[in-house]
């Protein structure tokens, strides 16, 4: 979509995505821009607006060949919103009159260049990837979301996100890389990276925003990590693997205990025991936000979160399955990798044992133990709606990153985080360890 390739001429209005879902420009996007044509029928109607956008993309084309950062009605500014050590995500707002800053005009990256537009872009993020080494770009992303990880989750397709390629100038790289450097200098310590300049349009997904949303809705974001012990645990472990690098994280200095829980104990479905964490974790997040919520509101998300969580609910239901894809995708252990391929099935049920077939689970375990859960609250006054969670950041793990998952595992074993008691054990137990505790009282307590 550069001056000199210019591709901004649709041959429809609408835009058919990768995982064929059709959006076509909808009443409230042509209300957007002209008056409602809410008395006429239905279908007059839907033929006047797919008239109009048609018009106005073309008009838009023409204009955009001339200078691709005058605002139109298909612009949109973007801001940041967070970066993590691969990606940078902004959150879309359609450009107005009063905007200021740099306008996006944004396609689909479907082969049809459509530009996206009006409801397409209502509460969405644009994540973009930052080239890190062993990270996967955007194209590799969704390619192994529609092959490998959406058919996993056939009974929890309400939990996943369904991102969509997008594409945006790559003029326009520099001005998302400048808000990125706006808030680098604010927050230095955040600060991850650059958004890479490529040769051609830059690739982005778009994505539900799942964010908080003042007045209205309240996010935690947790990471469902290793929710069953790691397969090259030592025997008799007192903590399990997540508990154990968390352990030794603490130690180094990398890592906080505050809003921590065992993973294990959040799968438990225990509401006693996951309340507090809860309590925390909702805590940390109004501070992290610089937001409040009434005290009684408040008391009732936290409730809704716990009693989502518990035993027979949907989140405890969906970490469940989390727990199942993991231990299907992971029964051998990163240790044990080398000295059982080739071999014959050994495991029941079987597993292919074959070197490439191993390592393409054992990706798939660590994707599926590394990704986020994004549960939000919505409430009305002092009561709870509804809650809702989703799982991001189900990037495929890179095949390069077995010796490293391989020297963790050492780290933990040689270091003896498998099995010591420590500051962490007592403030925030590994359910593990609240086990060996339950029978070593019931026996000599
Ligand atoms: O090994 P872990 O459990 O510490 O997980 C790493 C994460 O640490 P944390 O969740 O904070 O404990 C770590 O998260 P942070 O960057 O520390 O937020 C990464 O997600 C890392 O994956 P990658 O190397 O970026 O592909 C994660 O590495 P892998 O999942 O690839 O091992
Ligand atoms: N769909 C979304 N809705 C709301 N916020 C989001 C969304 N996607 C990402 N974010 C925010 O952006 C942050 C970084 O996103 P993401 O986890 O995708 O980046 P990452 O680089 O893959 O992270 P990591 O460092 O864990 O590899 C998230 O922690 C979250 O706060």
């Amino acid at each position: 979509m550069t001056q000199e390739s210019p591709q901004l001429i649709p041959h429809t209005p609408t835009t058919t995505f990768k995982n064929d879902t059709t959006i076509s420009m909808s009443a409230e996007d042509t209300e957007d821009m002209e008056g409602s044509t809410e008395s006429q029928t239905p279908t007059v109607h839907r033929a006047a607006q797919n008239l109009y956008w048609c018009r106005q993309v073309r008009a838009f084309a023409k204009e955009h060949q001339r200078d691709p950062t005058e605002p139109s009605p298909f612009s949109f500014a973007l801001d940041f919103l967070a970066e993590g050590a691969a990606n940078a995500v902004f959150t879309v707002r359609p450009w107005t009159d009063d905007s200021v800053g740099t306008n996006f005009v944004i396609t689909a990256h479907n082969g049809s260049d459509v530009i996206l537009s009006g409801q397409q872009f209502r509460n969405k993020v644009l994540r973009f990837s930052k080239g890190a080494p062993n990270t996967p770009d955007c194209k590799s992303i969704i390619d192994s979301y529609y092959a490998d990880i959406k058919p996993l989750f056939e009974d929890f397709d309400e939990h996943l996100l369904h991102p969509e390629l997008t594409e945006i100038e790559p003029l326009m790289v520099n001005q998302l890389n400048k808000s990125i450097a706006e808030h680098a200098i604010v927050n230095p310590r955040r600060f991850k990276g650059w958004i890479p300049k490529i040769g051609g349009n830059q690739l982005a997904l778009i994505i539900d925003n799942m964010s908080s949303i003042p007045g209205s809705a309240l996010t935690i974001e947790i990471k469902p990590k290793w929710l069953a012990q790691s397969a090259s645990a030592i025997r008799n472990a007192l903590r399990c693997r997540t508990c154990a690098m968390q352990s030794l994280n603490v130690s180094n200095g990398e890592s906080k205990t505050e809003a921590y829980i065992c993973p294990l104990r959040l799968a438990s479905g225990n509401a006693a025991l996951i309340k507090p964490w809860v309590q925390n974790k909702v805590a940390a997040t109004m501070v992290a936000e610089t937001s409040s919520v009434p005290s009684a509101t408040q008391a009732n998300i936290i409730d809704a979160i716990t009693s989502y969580f518990s035993t027979g609910e949907q989140g405890n239901k969906l970490l469940a399955h989390l727990r199942t894809l993991q231990v299907k995708h992971d029964p051998i252990g990163i240790m044990r990798r080398e000295e059982v391929s080739g071999l014959p099935h050994w495991t029941y049920p079987p597993v292919d044992t074959t070197n490439e077939s191993l390592d393409r689970d054992l990706r798939l375990a660590m994707t599926l133990r590394d990704c986020s859960l994004y549960v939000r609250v919505h409430y009305e006054g002092e009561n709870v709606v509804k809650v809702e969670s989703k799982l991001g950041d189900l990037d495929f793990k890179s095949a390069n990153k077995m010796d490293d998952w391989w020297l963790k595992e050492q780290q933990l074993i040689n270091g003896e985080w498998y099995k010591k008691i420590g500051e962490l054990q007592r403030e925030v137990p590994c359910e593990i360890f609240a086990g060996w505790r339950d029978i070593v009282q019931r026996h000599w307590g």
